[in-house]
């Protein structure tokens, strides 16, 4: 198979000075002030074309500085290769290289000359950049004057119509807000189909698993796992679960916020859709019952009560119904079970007002003593996209009569031998 990137014995490694004027100490004396960190210790990977790959570990693991010598916008240390073949979209500190003072059209011109295009070339693209961002009427600007919404929507463009053979993505699998933010996870996706090499990072294991061909755990800077999404995100969670400051996401939502888009949006035609809700949907109201209990925090009985949670939702009535799903948090961010209507094979039934209501029940609970919280995503149909989120929407303290320890009671019995059944007899 071919490969698209090979890294040979690649390494990142930071001076690091104690103090302030150490570096300038070192200068004048000759003498070695600083230490020397690994972001990345010696590493040799193959990536071939088409596989999408996944990047996990905890903050500081080396993931964003793999991601960036990848997109050569670090340089490996003395020693290490990196080779990439193909067109490159890094999709890393979005519009990092956009001039403040310069128009959109200018930057758009400037960038893709960085990217290494003909004027020729960014010419033809140019329409579609502008048509993707949306922002025509904004063209002649200085993007200092660009709302955050805007200024990433360009950069998004920008970087991902050069029809890039790798797309590398930090974080987050959308970027911006509402529609942006699915009309960017949608061409993400379309990169994927159209078997293009992609290099992610994400802290939703979920999504990690439902996209990736393969991943890699880094720690401190070391691979510690690598291969098999499944294998390696169990190993992984379970690591996460001894570190009650790691807290993992059912889906990731956008990572750049960009509330301050309301002016785009309101230049667009809609009818009946509410402008915040084009393109996008959002959770209205999520509520626990159990017995005569209804609210966001109840009290329950391990092994006897009955939960349901309703969760409502709105969204533009133009788009395939969200998916909903739910996770069982212990108060410590481990998580503990999940639900989701598209594995379950559940479809919400469309309804041209926008509107969508579902009921999740548990019949018994089956969790032990202590508390919990549920978090709650409302997701695209193929919920891997999160519209939104609602995270410790409904608290649970769960009490007991029995002394059982743990988190949840499993199903079971108990048997007697056949002789001892006969004894007792
Ligand atoms: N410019 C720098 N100077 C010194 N140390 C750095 C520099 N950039 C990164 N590091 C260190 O390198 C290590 C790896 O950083 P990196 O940003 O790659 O981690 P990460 O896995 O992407 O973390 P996160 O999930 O928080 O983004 C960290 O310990 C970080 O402090």
């Amino acid at each position: 198979m071919d490969n698209v990137i090979e890294l040979e014995n690649v390494s990142k490694t930071y001076r690091i000075y104690q103090r302030g004027w150490d570096q300038l100490k070192e200068i004048m004396t000759g003498r070695t002030y600083a230490h020397l960190t690994y972001a990345l210790h010696p590493l040799n990977l193959n990536i071939h074309h088409g596989q999408v790959v996944g990047l996990v570990g905890k903050n500081g693991a080396g993931k964003s500085t793999l991601l960036k010598l990848v997109a050569r916008t670090l340089t490996p240390d003395l020693g290490g290769h990196c080779r990439v073949h193909g067109r490159v979209a890094a999709l890393l500190e979005l519009g990092g290289g956009f001039h403040p003072e310069m128009t959109g059209r200018e930057n758009v011109y400037l960038s893709g000359a960085v990217m290494g295009l003909t004027l020729q070339q960014i010419d033809e693209l140019y329409d579609e950049i502008v048509a993707f961002a949306g922002i025509a009427d904004d063209m002649e600007r200085p993007v200092k004057t660009y709302s955050s919404g805007m200024f990433v929507r360009l950069a998004f463009a920008v970087a991902t119509c050069i029809e890039p053979d790798i797309l590398i993505v930090d974080e987050a699998l959308s970027v911006g807000d509402g529609a942006f933010a699915r009309k960017s996870f949608d061409r993400i996706m379309h990169f994927r189909e159209s078997a293009k090499t992609i290099l992610f990072c994400s802290h939703s294991l979920y999504q990690m698993e439902k996209i990736c061909d393969t991943v890699l755990w880094l720690d401190h800077g070391q691979v510690k796992a690598q291969g098999d999404p499944n294998h390696v995100l169990t190993e992984y969670a379970e690591f996460l679960n001894h570190d009650s400051n790691s807290r993992t996401s059912l889906l990731s939502p956008a990572k750049i916020n960009t509330s301050s888009d309301s002016d785009i949006e309101s230049t667009e035609e809609t009818l009946s859709i509410p402008t915040e809700l084009k393109g996008t949907a959002r959770l209205t109201q999520i509520v626990a019952h159990s017995g005569a209990q209804s609210g966001t925090a109840l009290q329950l009985h391990s092994g006897e009560s009955e939960l349901t949670v309703t969760i409502e939702f709105i969204y533009d009535p133009t788009l395939a119904t969200p998916t909903v799903g739910v996770a069982v948090m212990r108060r410590d961010g481990l998580l503990i079970a999940s639900a989701t209507t598209h594995n379950d094979d559940v479809l919400i039934p469309h309804h041209n007002t926008g509107k969508g209501k579902i009921n999740l029940l548990f019949p018994r609970l089956l969790l032990l003593k202590g508390n919990y919280q549920l978090d709650v995503y409302l997701g695209c149909e193929k919920a891997l996209h999160a519209y939104d989120q609602a995270l410790s929407a409904i608290q649970l303290e769960v009490v007991q009569h029995g002394v059982e320890q743990g988190i949840v009671a499993m199903p079971h019995r108990w048997q007697l031998t056949a002789q001892d059944h006969l004894l007792s007899l």
